[in-house]
């Protein structure tokens, strides 16, 4: 059975905070585990990074840690029981100065300017529209609505306006203080809630900056499209970020349901195109929230997501409060690696007219186009900052990209990178000691075998990003 090529992000929370139940879930197949900030406390996150990293040592498995930021989105409060049930025709009222806790009546808002955002009439989404509100009046602080679809609201669940249009900064007071918590606790990557352009996210960048002066830490960062605004400016968002997510809880709120399956198509693809990493997220798997077993249009939308090329599938609620966090993983891995097997993987289409400016991603397309018509076992690329087995990435090929690299902040961000899997070896010594201690590292880990043919890239000086010059093609010995 070949390795799964996609990867398996999952978000932690309270049905996920158990050491030995993250083992097996790391076992069962998840890569990078997604602190939600949007729910708990600072000291909560802190501590799951450290059951994580301890479970993955563990398991063996080296895990990426993605931190996402709650942004500007705006949420009810708590509930005195954790939740009510909303039924249609009642009225709910969202009241800004409201402190005691929710009831039936109605709940707090951690964003107080909501009633000045809307105004009788609007219509308001909850927990990603499966409630729907309509605005009879703003009265001061409060926003007296009637429920049009009812169901449970529980703690924190989020508010959009249908439509769109709601003015809150990118980046709130509260992000600004989880970046500092994020930074200290080493994210591989910061998601940014509802960036509207590029500036946005060069701003979270600059806060990063801040936040890692002392350590030196510089995470990817990861820009979440989930608004209406962010679409024509996609490809500017993209230059400057590392990855996207097509965030579809919000997205579909936004751009109405029936136009988001088009845009994950068009986003995956241009992410790609421009060596990016991208996430499909929301509601893959989300009746296994409270099911043993997934919908039969949960497993086609996890295998589309795959043969659409994301790098990664996300869980949200399905691990972090649903009842089999674990069976989920390893469905989800499974449809993935199946789905994968239905893959046409045409390398040539890809380079068609393509010219390169650099060196050492020419290489990097050498090997794969060499490996890809050779058949060759596996590629290998000896890397420092993961560019090249990024490049590598980006195409479809059979065989898994191994990428070797001394640096752990490299090997944690490739976690993510579809087909990538990510060595950790000392690379300081010459070239000819790196290529023969490559060698008999993919030998002991049962990669390759004696007389099985690999591509190896790599370049000089050893040791340092961007040098890739040489691409080898080995018989194992
Ligand atoms: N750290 C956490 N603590 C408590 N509950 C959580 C946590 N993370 C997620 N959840 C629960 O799972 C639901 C879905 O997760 P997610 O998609 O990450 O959140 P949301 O859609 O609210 O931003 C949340 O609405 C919340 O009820
Ligand atoms: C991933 C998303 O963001 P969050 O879960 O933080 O709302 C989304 O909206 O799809
Ligand atoms: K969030
Ligand atoms: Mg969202």
């Amino acid at each position: 059975m070949p390795m799964r090529a996609t990867k398996i992000v999952a978000t932690l929370g309270p049905a996920s905070s158990d050491p030995a139940l993250l083992e097996k879930m790391i076992r069962a197949g998840v890569n990078v585990v997604r602190l939600n900030f949007s729910h708990g406390k600072a000291q909560d996150h802190i501590d799951r990074a450290d059951l994580v990293r301890e479970a993955a040592q563990r398991a063996g498995r080296e895990v990426g840690i993605m931190a996402d930021l709650q942004g500007p989105k705006i949420r009810v409060g708590k509930f005195a029981e954790g939740k009510v049930m909303l039924e249609p025709g009642q009225k709910f009222v969202l009241d800004a100065a409201r402190t005691e806790p929710g009831d039936i009546e109605g709940v707090g808002l951690d964003y107080k300017e909501l009633p000045r955002d809307v105004k009788a009439g609007d219509t308001l989404l909850l927990n990603d529209g499966l409630i729907v509100l309509t605005i009879d009046k703003v009265a001061g602080s409060a926003v007296h609505t009637t429920v049009k679809l009812g169901g449970e609201l529980s703690n924190n669940k989020g508010i959009n306006k249908q439509g769109g249009g709601l003015t809150a900064p990118a980046l709130t007071a509260k992000d600004m203080d989880d970046i500092k918590t994020a930074m200290g606790l080493k994210a591989d990557y910061v998601a940014v809630s509802f960036p509207k352009n590029a500036t946005d996210m060069e701003l979270a960048r600059q806060l990063c900056n801040v936040a890692g002066a002392a350590t030196g830490h510089k995470p990817a960062l990861i820009a979440k499209i989930e608004r209406a605004e962010a679409i024509p400016e996609l490809a500017n968002i993209l230059k400057v970020s590392d990855g996207i997510m097509v965030a579809r809880g919000d997205l579909a709120v936004e751009v109405g349901n029936a136009a988001v399956p088009g845009l994950q198509k068009h986003m995956i693809r241009l992410a790609r195109e421009m060596d990016k990493v991208v996430i499909t997220a929301t509601q893959m798997m989300e009746s296994m929230i409270v099911n043993p077993v997934p919908t039969r249009a949960e497993v086609s939308d996890v295998a589309n997501a795959v043969l659409d090329g994301t790098d990664a599938v996300m869980l949200s609620a399905e691990t972090a409060a649903g009842k089999y966090p674990l069976e989920t993983v390893m469905e989800m891995a499974n449809i993935c690696q199946e789905a994968e097997k239905a893959e046409y993987a045409e390398l040539s289409a890809d380079f068609k007219g393509k010219t390169f400016k650099r060196i050492d991603q020419s290489i990097a397309m050498g090997a794969l186009f060499t490996a890809h018509h050779l058949g060759a076992k596996a590629i290998v690329a000896l890397t420092e900052s993961g560019s090249t087995a990024l490049w590598m990435s980006r195409h479809n090929v059979r065989m898994p990209i191994y990428a070797v690299t001394s640096s752990l902040t490299a090997q944690r961000k490739m976690t993510l990178y579809r087909n990538v899997r990510p060595l950790l070896m000392d690379t300081s010594a010459d070239r000819d000691t790196a290529l023969a201690d490559a060698e008999a590292h993919l030998k002991n880990k049962g990669i390759v075998q004696s007389g099985d043919v690999y591509a190896i890239t790599v370049g000089e000086p050893m040791g340092q990003p961007g040098g890739t010059n040489t691409l080898k093609i080995c018989r194992a010995g």
